[in-house]
Order: structure tokens, then sequence, then C-alpha cells
């Protein structure tokens, strides 16, 4: 596999809850415009650091980041970076779907007016866009103007989806985005991933190792706040080169 650019690289990164450390000394690479899939038991420390990658832990007290998170080479982390213009580069979807209690249409315009002002018809052209992007126009094209609570989970999941796409990411960041989701659902939201890739980096936490295995070209496996081994994810499924990557998915623990 030919390796794609750098889009996100992650030096030295460990972060703290208070004095409690859940990320020792993490080195990864996320490569623009493939998926990278972040595996490991409960507790491992996957989803703190996709919060790092937006820097979205910092809405709560105590919590804090030391290393480097370059973006494009600049480091994120930094106080000087302009925390809005960060997470419209690197956007988030939530575990459980959630839309905001307002309409089809208006879930996805809230995030293009935050950060444009469009004239009507071209705003109704970026809202299409996004849903059709986000693989749910079909199902919501009659009803851009009813609740958008009022869809199934799985619809509500790609609302979030074409929400987060609507204001142009670079970064999609995917914390166990099918978990609360059926079979059905979740098939739908793994090709749409397949699809987003082709203009997206994505980056996804998932329970799920066969998930992992479908949808993405690089693998990271955490234990206890560390990183165990990164690599392709062919490799790090078929021939893991440490012993607790291939215990852990073969099932042997977790
Ligand atoms: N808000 C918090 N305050 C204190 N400790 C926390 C907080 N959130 C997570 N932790 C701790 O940080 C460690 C990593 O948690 P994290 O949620 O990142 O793991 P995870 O691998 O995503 O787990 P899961 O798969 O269960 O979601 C765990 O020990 C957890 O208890």
């Amino acid at each position: 596999m030919a390796a794609s650019a750098v889009k996100v690289a992650v030096n030295n990164l460990s972060f703290y809850y208070a004095n409690s450390k859940a990320l020792k000394s993490i080195n990864l690479s996320i490569h623009e415009r493939e998926v990278t899939a972040f595996i490991g038991p409960s507790g491992c420390g996957k989803s703190t650091l996709l919060r790092v990658l937006n820097r979205i832990y910092e809405m709560y007290p105590k919590q804090r980041a030391e290393g480097e998170v370059l973006l494009d080479g600049k480091n994120i982390l930094d106080g000087a970076q302009d925390i809005n213009l960060l997470r419209a580069r690197v956007g988030m979807v939530f575990q459980k779907p959630t839309p905001f209690p307002m309409t089809v249409y208006d879930n996805v315009a809230f995030g293009i007016r935050l950060y444009e002002r469009l004239p009507k018809s071209e705003l109704d052209g970026r809202v299409e866009h996004a849903l059709r992007h986000a693989a749910i126009w079909d199902e919501v094209k009659d009803k851009l103007h009813a609740s958008g609570l009022g869809l199934s989970g799985g619809q509500q999941q790609r609302l979030c989806i074409a929400r987060t796409v609507a204001t142009k990411p670079e970064v999609i960041l995917l914390d166990e985005p099918c978990s609360a989701l059926d079979p059905i659902s979740t098939a739908k939201i793994e090709e749409l991933i397949e699809q987003l890739k082709e203009e997206y980096t994505i980056a996804i936490v998932t329970h799920n190792l066969q998930q992992a295995s479908r949808v993405s070209q690089y693998t990271a496996f955490m234990f206890l706040g560390e990183l165990i081994e990164f690599g392709e994810t062919e490799k790090v499924f078929t021939k893991p080169k440490q012993k607790k990557t291939e215990e852990y998915i073969t099932g042997r623990f977790g």
C-alpha cells in the first residue's frame, strides 16, 4: 500500500484527568484521506485520544494534554490555536446520535450559518449536498422541515454526519458511531465511511474488530493508556508484531 501524506502527527502525547494519566506518550500518524481505527479494551484511552484531536476535552475542568498534535504540521495544542477554527477543520460525531431539537434542514444549516453568511438558494444547495454526502438525502428530502428527532436512530446518525460534513471539515472523528445502531444502519454507515474517505481524513473508535478491519486502512491498538501497536490494518490483523495485539484480536481478552 502506497503511504499517503500525514495529516495529523501525534508526538509524545500524554493526557491527564486531574492527576490520573489516561494517555502515556502516544506517537502515531493519521494519514490523509485514509481511515484510521482505534481499538482496544474498555478504558484503554481510545475516546480520550480522539477528544484531544479537536480539543473538545477543554470544555471540562481539570483535563489537560501534554505533547504535540500537528495538524498539517502546526501544533493544535498551542495556546495560539483558534478553537473555533480547529473545530471547523476537525469535526466530530458521537456514539449516540445527537441531532439538535430542530428541523432536519436546520440541523445541517446550523453549522454552516455559524461560519458563513449565504443567500438562501446557496444555503439550500449546501444542505442538500451535505445530506447527499451523508447518504440520507433520499430518505429526508420530503421531510426537511420536520424535526430531526423524528428520524430513526440510524437516520439520526447520518444526519449528524451530514451536519459535520456541511462545514467542510478536513478531518472527521467518529467515536463508536455505530454502537447504538442495528446491523442494517451499521452497514449503511460503513458504506458511507468508505465514500467519505475519498474526501476526508477519518479517525474512528470502534469496539467492533470486524468493523475496524472492514473500514480502516490503519489500526492503532491501545491498552491501559499506551499505544501497543500501530500499522496497516491488514498487517495488524493478520501478522501483529506484539503478543498483546494478537491476544486481543483473537479474543483472548477484552
Ligand atoms: N471524565 C473523566 N474523568 C476521569 N477519568 C476519566 C474520564 N473519562 C475517562 N476517564 C478514564 O480515562 C481512561 C480512558 O478512558 P476512555 O474513555 O478514553 O477509554 P476508551 O478506550 O474509549 O473506553 P471505552 O471503550 O469503554 O469507551 C479510563 O481509565 C477512564 O476511566
